[in-house]
This record gives structure tokens, sequence and C-alpha cells, in this order.
């Protein structure tokens, strides 16, 4: 029976994998090992063995995932073609990184990041609503202001500690060295922060937790201590929950800290079902880590949904009893009922760990707009329950890590660069301390912009993107990319080609500037796609502007950053489903100027 078994996926494997070394033969690529295929390899060197194979074999060639090619596409003109042709995601996309099971491969299939067809545009519809357009992201903003204060209040105290007490997640002395911070550790406590606001209208306490951002989290002694499965009994707050959460799930899709499952996965597509389910029935601990991870977020997600359902129906039932009482007071009797409380103030959840901002969660957040849209719209423009938690989930995963990455790259960027840092400088002292508004975002920030842009052409977190071929696709030069192969297109090897752009390997801000761009610009303007291009471009990019301006103002307008000498140089990144500085960024801040620190610290 076993035999039989082994026999029939081999059989099924070598099918497979005849048929599409047979179809993409006119593309070059290392074809030798596709058993253990680029996965060593890519493991080891991340994107840079990209880039070598796209010196070696040209800028279309495959690289292998397992026995699966990916056709990898780095030539800027065929990427911006293709990224606008194709909008489906490979129908596999779930099952790879990792080896989901059960709810949480529901709820991965649902999201907007991967799935394709009516539940993407489902998804992607309440996404655009609610972060893309002017008016919801010009609501998100004083959130965004405030998270920003309270987070460099925090650093100014931290800051001010002697080295010995500024422990906690990130920080820590440094032996006479001063006091430091691991910038990557601790700006995802502001980026989460955001994130809670944004997408729930709720207060995760994050942007002032040390602790919140500990990226050594232990997810499964979390549920072991809290004795009672993944998530719901915690009582962390909601903002470590997420937070130790995602991480915990970034970490797990690390070569390194990923189940035993995935390479099997990987190397025997065939044999994926079988894969689950001895995943889902004898799971290795980094298994167990993950779901439990992912498991928790979808829990504080699905927490958060029923909890909009009962204050929804507490506020009818509230408005109903006002009419009422207001038909009875018009005849003289008693005063009507005070409706739940609106504005800008933080109430506390009746569980303590949920701060809900406005006294329940925001009308004007992401959550509201996915369970808002559901009324009354036809049954197939609802989202699912499986959906909504789907994309909440993806709001934290998408807008968390990827932010707080192109924050602390960008801190390094100006560590590295004094002239840069002083040129920013300049023009954030300009803005004085209070509250940021659209249009200052908008018109006073060009040269911090710039220095955004160049930071994401250089360290783009999400190096790549992916789609399905639905027909053959013409990829020049006689090669055909035959219907239904996994296109993969590197938008940092563009970004790092020097037929592109001139000196890639500088940081030159100006290049985004009318002063440097005929010097330094792209060769190809469609050659920046740090956010990615066409109809799937990340939905959340002028908020990840936005949240990335914000912080930067404030922190520049009050600190001088240095690098701390315990950072390592040259910077090290290594790959996961992102690409992450090995040994975070570590930095010293220094109090610019005592009066407009206080004045800063007055506002927040
Ligand atoms: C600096 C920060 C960010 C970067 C560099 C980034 C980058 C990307 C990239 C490269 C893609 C794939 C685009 C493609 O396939 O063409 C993407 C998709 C996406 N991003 Fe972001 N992202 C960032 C922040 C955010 C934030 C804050 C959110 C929260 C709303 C978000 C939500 C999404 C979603 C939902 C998608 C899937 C869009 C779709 O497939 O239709 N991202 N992002």
């Amino acid at each position: 029976m076993l035999v039989g078994l082994a026999c029939l996926t081999l059989f099924i494997f070598f099918g497979y994998s005849l048929r599409k070394r047979w179809q993409l033969r006119k593309i070059p690529g290392p074809l030798a090992w596709p058993f253990l295929g680029s996965i060593p390899e890519f493991s080891i060197h991340g994107y840079e063995y990209v880039l070598s194979l796209a010196a070696k074999y040209g800028n279309v060639h495959i690289a292998w995932l397992g026995v699966e090619p990916l056709i990898v596409i780095c030539d800027p003109a065929l990427i911006r073609k293709y990224a606008y042709k194709c909008v489906s995601k490979p129908a596999s996309m779930s099952d790879y990184g990792h080896v989901l099971t059960g709810f949480n491969y529901d709820v991965d299939k649902a999201s907007a990041f991967v799935a394709s067809g009516e539940v993407w545009r489902r998804g992607r519809r309440v996404f655009e609503a609610s972060v893309i357009n002017g008016s919801s992201l010009a609501a998100h903003l004083p959130a965004t202001n405030r998270c920003a204060n309270r987070f460099v209040a925090r650093l100014a105290q931290r800051s001010a500690a002697p080295a010995s007490q500024s422990g906690g997640a990130g920080g820590g002395g440094g032996g006479g060295e001063g006091t430091c911070f691991d910038m990557f550790s601790i700006v995802g406590g502001y980026t989460m922060a955001v994130t809670g606001e944004v997408a729930y209208g709720v207060d995760f306490g994050t942007a002032d937790d040390d602790i919140a951002t500990a990226r050594n989290f232990s997810i499964l002694d979390e549920v072991a201590a809290a004795g009672s499965g993944a998530g719901g009994g915690s009582s962390m707050s909601i903002g470590r929950q997420l937070v130790g959460a995602s991480l915990a799930s970034f970490r797990c899709l690390q070569m390194e800290h990923s189940t035993l499952y995935l390479p099997l996965a990987v190397m025997f597509p065939a044999a994926r079902p079988l894969v689950r389910w001895l995943a889902t029935h004898l799971p290795d601990r980094a298994q167990r880590e993950h779901m439990a991870a992912r498991t928790q977020i979808a829990q504080v997600s699905r927490r958060l949904m029923e909890r909009w359902q009962a204050a929804s129906k507490e506020k009818a039932a509230a408005a109903a009893i006002a009419v009422t009482a207001d038909s009875t007071a018009g005849s003289g009797g008693a005063p009507p009922a005070a409706a739940p409380a609106g504005g800008a103030a933080t109430g506390k959840g009746a569980d303590g760990s949920i701060k809900e901002v406005g006294g329940g969660i925001s009308s004007s957040s992401f959550m509201a707009a996915m369970m808002e849209g559901r009324r009354g719209a036809p049954q197939e423009e609802r989202l699912s329950d499986v959906e909504v938690i789907a994309q909440s989930f993806t709001f934290v995963m998408a807008g968390f890590e990827t932010t707080a990455l192109t924050l602390s790259l960008v801190t390094f960027m100006l560590a590295t660069h004094p002239e840069a840092a002083a040129r920013l400088a300049a023009e954030v002292d300009g803005l004085g301390s209070g509250e940021l508004t659209h249009e200052v975002l908008a018109e006073k920030l060009p040269y911090t912009e710039a220095v955004i842009k160049e930071t994401l052409r250089l360290y783009p977190p999400i190096p790549y993107l992916i789609r399905e071929a639905r027909e053959d696709l013409d990829l020049g030069n006689g090669m055909v990319a035959p219907k239904g192969s996994y296109l993969t297109m590197y938008m940092h090897a563009v970004h790092l080609n020097p037929d592109v752009w001139p000196h890639p390997e500088r940081f030159l801000p100006e290049r985004f500037l009318p002063e440097g761009a005929a010097a330094f610009g792209p060769a190809d303007p469609g050659a920046w796609a740090p956010f990615g291009i066409g109809a799937r471009m990340c939905v959340g990019h002028k908020l990840a502007m936005m949240m990335a301006k914000c912080l930067l103002v404030r922190m520049y307008q009050r600190f001088t950053v240095a690098l701390h000498p315990r950072q390592p140089l040259p910077l090290k990144m290594k790959t996961g489903l992102s690409r992450v500085p090995v040994d975070g960024v570590w930095v010293t801040l220094t109090e610019r100027l005592p009066a407009a620190a206080a004045a800063a610290a007055a506002v927040s």
C-alpha cells in the first residue's frame, strides 16, 4: 500500500516536472538539479542569488523552487507589461513559504494579497475605500499624528534614561557607549499602533510599550502561559498579542525557522494534501508556532468583528429607545437615554484589554467599512466572515512589518549619510510642532519623500511581484511563458540594474528631485516600483508613506540620530518573506534643541 502510494506520488511528480520542463525549455536557467532546486542557494544568499542568475542567464530566466519552475523576469518593460496584464496570483500561492492548515489555510486563501477573482476584488474594494482615497486617508491622519507623538515621547524618555535602565525590547545599554536602541525592533510599536487605530479604531497601546516589540516573543510560551488555547483568553493586551504573533509568523517564514514539512510541500506539489494532513496531525515545533501565531491574529480579528457587531446592535437599540423617549418627551415624558459616546476620547473596553478610540470601534476604521459594507449589499458583494477576518489579518501583516522595515532602514541610511540627515533635518525644522496636515505631508516634504523613495529602491521590503500567466505570454527572443506558469517579477533587480539607474549602489535621494533627475534618475520611468505595479499594486502605499513621513518629521525635529558602535557594518540582510537586517539597526538619539523638544513633548 505504502509502496503503491510512493510510486504514484513519484509518477505524478515526475510527470509534472517533465511536462513543465518541456514547456519551458526555451527559457534559460539552472536546470541541473530541480530536485534540490534553488532552495539552499536562495536561503543562503537570498535575493543576491536571483541577481546573480540574472547576470548569468539574462533578464528572463528560470529559478527552481523545488520542482516548481519560477519564470523570473527582471526586465522593466516586460514587468510593466505583464504586471498590468496579469492580475491573478497562482492558485497555489498559499502553499509557498509555509504549510498552512485548517482555518488558517482558508483565511490565507481569502486574503486580498493571495486571492484572485471575485474574492480578491471584494477584498481590494474595501481596502481602496478605507486607505487610498483622499478623505479616508485624511480621516486616519489624526491617529497617525497621535501615535507618532507618543512614540517619539517614549523615545525621548528612553534616550534620557541611563544606559543601564534602557532595557526592554530592542533597547540596551552599551558598556559606556551610551543608550542605544535597535530601531528595527522598536519602531514596530509605532507601526502596529497606527495599524490598530486605522484597521480597527482600537488603541493597541504599542506606541509606548517597550515589551510589545520584543522580537524573541514565543507565541507557544504565551499560549501555554494563558493555558487557554491560542489567543482568546490571553491576559496580554491586544497590541502585544498582535505584535508578538505577527513577528512569530514572519519568523516562521524564514528558511531557518520554517517547518520541516515545507521542503516536502515544495518538492512534491502533488503530495501537498498529504503533507498538509501530516502537518495537521504531527506538527513539529515550527509548525505549531506558526499556526498558533496565525490563529492568534485571526482570533483577534474575530473578537473585534464580534465586538463591532455587538456595539452596532447596542447603538441600534439605544437609537430605538431615544426615538421612543423623544416621542414620550414630546408628550411631556422623561428625557431620552444617552447614546453611546463618540468623539476622540480613548475609552477602555469592558475586558480591560481593548481601548476603543471614540468609545466604539471607530466608524472610519477598516473593520467598520467592511462590516457596514455588508449591510444591504447584494449577496455577491458581501464579504463573508472568513473574508472579513482574512482582510483584517492582511491589514495587520501587510501594514506592520513592511513600514517598520522601511523606517528602520531610512534611519540607517540617514545615520550613514550625515549630509542627507542634515538636509532632512533642515526641511522638517521649518514645519513647527503643530499637527501635520495632509497638505504639509504632500507639499512641504520633498526631500523627506525622496529619502524614503531612495531607501525603498535599495531595500524594497517585498522585492518581487508574483503573478500567474492565464494565457501563453510572449517574453521575447522566442521565449514563451506557458499558460498556468508562475511569474516572479523582480523589481529589486530592476532597482539595482546599472543600465537603468546610474550608480545604482549609491544612496542618492536627489534622483527623485528635479535637481538630480537628469543625472541620476532612471532610464525607464517605470523602474521604481517597491509598491508593485498595476491593478495589484500595494493598496496601502499612501498610508505607508503617511506613516513614514509623520514619524520622520517628529523624530528628526527632535533628535540627531547616529549609528551605535554595536551596529555591525556593512549592513547584512536576511531573506524571509521580506528582507530584514540580520543584526537590527542600532542607533543612539541625542536631543537637538531642548526648547523644540519641550514643545513637541507638550503636543504629545
Ligand atoms: C513601506 C510599506 C509597504 C510596502 C513596501 C508594500 C509593498 C507591497 C507590494 C510590493 C505589494 C505587491 C504588489 C503587487 O503584487 O503588484 C503589496 C501588496 C499589498 N499591500 Fe503593501 N506594502 C507596504 C505597506 C502596506 C500597508 C501599510 C498596507 C495596509 C493597508 C498594505 C496592504 C497591502 C495589500 C492588501 C496588498 C495586496 C494588494 C493586491 O493584491 O491587490 N501594504 N504591498
